[in-house]
């Protein structure tokens, strides 16, 4: 599996709602607030079930209303297509219409 290229990454990231590359650059990370706790974690099950599906995991974490997600793919040691399919995934399970 390739990484993407820096540009491959930038013209990923423009079609992403608020990700944003780690220190290292090795990952992508995103916070997502919902109105309640209840929210947060309707949306960790929806997404649990898509990583499952795609046979990528998100690290992620949850405090009340929010859940904090970095992807990255640990087989390549870097950021490839498929933590953009996954981020793109979460995006519209948290935001249906958008
Ligand atoms: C064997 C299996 O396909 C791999 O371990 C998958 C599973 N889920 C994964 N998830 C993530 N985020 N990165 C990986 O490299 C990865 N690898």
């Amino acid at each position: 599996m390739k990484t993407l290229s820096k540009t491959a990454l930038a013209t990923e990231l423009a079609k992403l709602s608020d990700w944003k590359t780690t220190a290292k650059g090795d990952a992508i990370t995103r916070v997502f607030t919902f109105a309640d706790f209840s929210e947060a974690f309707g949306f960790m099950a929806r997404a649990a079930l898509a990583a499952e599906t795609m046979n990528h995991h998100p690290e992620w974490s949850n405090v009340y209303n929010k859940v904090t997600v970095t992807l990255t793919t640990h087989d390549a040691g870097g950021l490839t297509d498929r933590d953009i399919a996954l981020a793109a995934a979460m995006d519209s399970i948290a935001s249906p219409s958008a």
